[in-house]
């Protein structure tokens, strides 16, 4: 074999391609290529390689060992019967359709990998193949397809703040203009680096707490927008650094307050039709999309075990912060788990879809993606009833009205929530039992960490991680 033969972990084709991609990428000044995946506990590696290793990459994969499936935040390492150890190796092979010229890192191209044993299988623990497979299994059990995007708030503080504090780099009031103009030349600069990478924004505008900002951008299917919303973190941090400022996607990074939320949109669909429109249910949902929503609200509990999975989810998902933390649903409701999207008048087929709130951004997209789908499909296949909606604030029901309606808090730890986890088959089933076992030890792993620190310590510990 030649070089530059593809191995079985390898896409038929690729070597060809990327040979030439490399060619383009060297003619437009890029020198190296970052391949990157998220890890169990939502922290996104790499590795890089040189624009002329790209085809060798595409072929063989670039070595990484399996050990950060069992990483913790801050690096320190949990074992499971399976992982954890530090013998044996795995493959990164770019995703050459996502391959795309970094605008705020010059020099660089970016792909997102999938992770292959040695031998051309893909590794159990591999969250981008878990999602392919899901999204697979829903088209070909199913006949459903699925849009999707994540929502990303990030707060952004001074670059050369004492140690590790957070000092907001913009102050004024929430979604005040003085905010937009106090981050102007930066978020230019992002909106110009986001369209060179082909990324279609919808928003971007001053959130709620204090240096707080968020941006959406339009649906993709699944895969595509857990890709894009590793690519886009990575180009806001690399913007903010020219401009000299520090970014934290960190679930909370204070004690107290409002949080970043990493909201999940999901819409199914049959045939090209969005079954979250034109139906006979609520707010024209299909008896399919009201099960679906009806599976997500079921798993809820469970789900936080990978969409708020970090000590620090803990500090967000707290009532009346918008942040969704009873398992109830509502249309354009901002205290439920669920909100129900439908979109103005006119563009219903395309735009409604449901929301998923109580995710923030140390969860790694692609776990919970899938395990949203999962939930869902659940929900669909077996008919399950949508509750009654509710309107306002959950926070506010009279305790023995909520307990009647179902609506419960969800886990405020994450003992609690991998307890929900362990008991949830449907969940385990989705990640597959290694995967769902490294699921358990990190978020125990966590916790551990968190021990006997205080709120503050909590922000403190996991303000920087994310
Ligand atoms: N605009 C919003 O919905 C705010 C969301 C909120 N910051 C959260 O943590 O989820």
């Amino acid at each position: 074999m030649s070089e530059c033969d593809p191995v079985p972990g390898g896409r038929p084709g690729e070597v060809e391609r990327a040979t030439a991609l490399s060619g383009e990428l060297a003619g437009r000044d890029v020198h190296g290529v970052v391949l990157a995946y998220v890890d169990t506990a939502g922290i996104a590696r790499v590795k890089t390689v040189p624009t002329a290793k790209l085809a060798a990459a595409a072929a063989w994969g670039v070595g990484m060992s399996p050990v950060f499936d069992t990483f913790l935040a801050d690096d320190s390492i949990v074992t499971t019967d399976v992982l954890g150890s530090p013998d044996g190796d795995l493959r990164l092979y770019p995703d050459l359709d996502r391959l795309t010229v970094l605008a705020a890192q010059p020099g660089w191209a970016w792909a997102p990998v999938d992770r292959i044993t040695q031998e051309g299988v893909p590794h159990t623990a591999c969250g981008r193949t878990v999602l392919r497979r899901t999204v697979a299994e829903a088209a070909e059990r199913h006949g459903i397809t699925f849009r999707a995007a994540v929502e990303i708030e990030w707060v952004v503080s001074r670059g050369n703040a004492d140690g590790d504090a957070f000092v907001p780099a913009v102050s004024g009031p929430a979604y005040g203009a003085a905010r937009q103009i106090g981050l102007s030349d930066c978020a230019a600069d992002l909106l110009a680096a986001l369209a060179a990478q082909g990324v279609d924004v919808e928003q971007l505008h001053p959130e709620y707490a204090a240096g707080q900002f968020e941006i959406s951008v339009g649906a993709l299917d699944p895969v595509a927008a857990a890709d894009r919303s590793v690519l886009v973190r990575q180009t806001i941090r690399a913007v903010a650094r020219r401009h000299g400022l520090r970014v934290s996607f960190a679930p909370a990074v204070l004690g107290q307050g409002v949080g970043n939320g990493g909201h999940l949109h999901l819409s199914a669909w049959r045939d090209g039709t969005n079954l979250h429109a034109g139906g006979a249910g609520r707010y024209g949902m299909t008896t399919e999309a009201e099960s679906f929503v009806a599976g997500v609200l079921g798993h809820l509990p469970a789900l936080t075990a990978l969409t708020a999975p970090s000590p620090a989810s803990g500090l967000r998902l707290r009532p009346s912060q918008w942040a969704g933390v009873f398992t109830a649903w509502g249309r354009e409701t901002r205290e439920a788990a669920l909100r129900i999207v439908t979109g103005t008048a006119g563009i219903h087929d395309r735009a409604a879809n449901l929301e998923v709130k109580p995710v923030d951004l140390a969860a790694n997209p692609y776990l919970a993606l899938a395990s949203v789908i999962a939930a869902g499909l659940d929900g669909l296949v077996s008919s399950t009833p949508l509750p009654e909606e509710i309107t306002g604030d959950p926070a506010r029901l009279d305790p023995a009205d909520a307990a009647a309606r179902g609506v419960r808090r969800l886990p405020v730890s994450l003992a609690e929530s991998v307890a929900a986890f362990r008991a949830d088959g449907v969940l385990r089933t989705a990640l597959g039992p290694v995967l769902a076992d490294a699921v358990i030890a990190v978020r125990l792993g966590e916790a551990g960490v968190a021990e006997g620190l205080d709120d503050d310590g909590v922000a403190a510990a996991y303000r920087w991680k994310y």
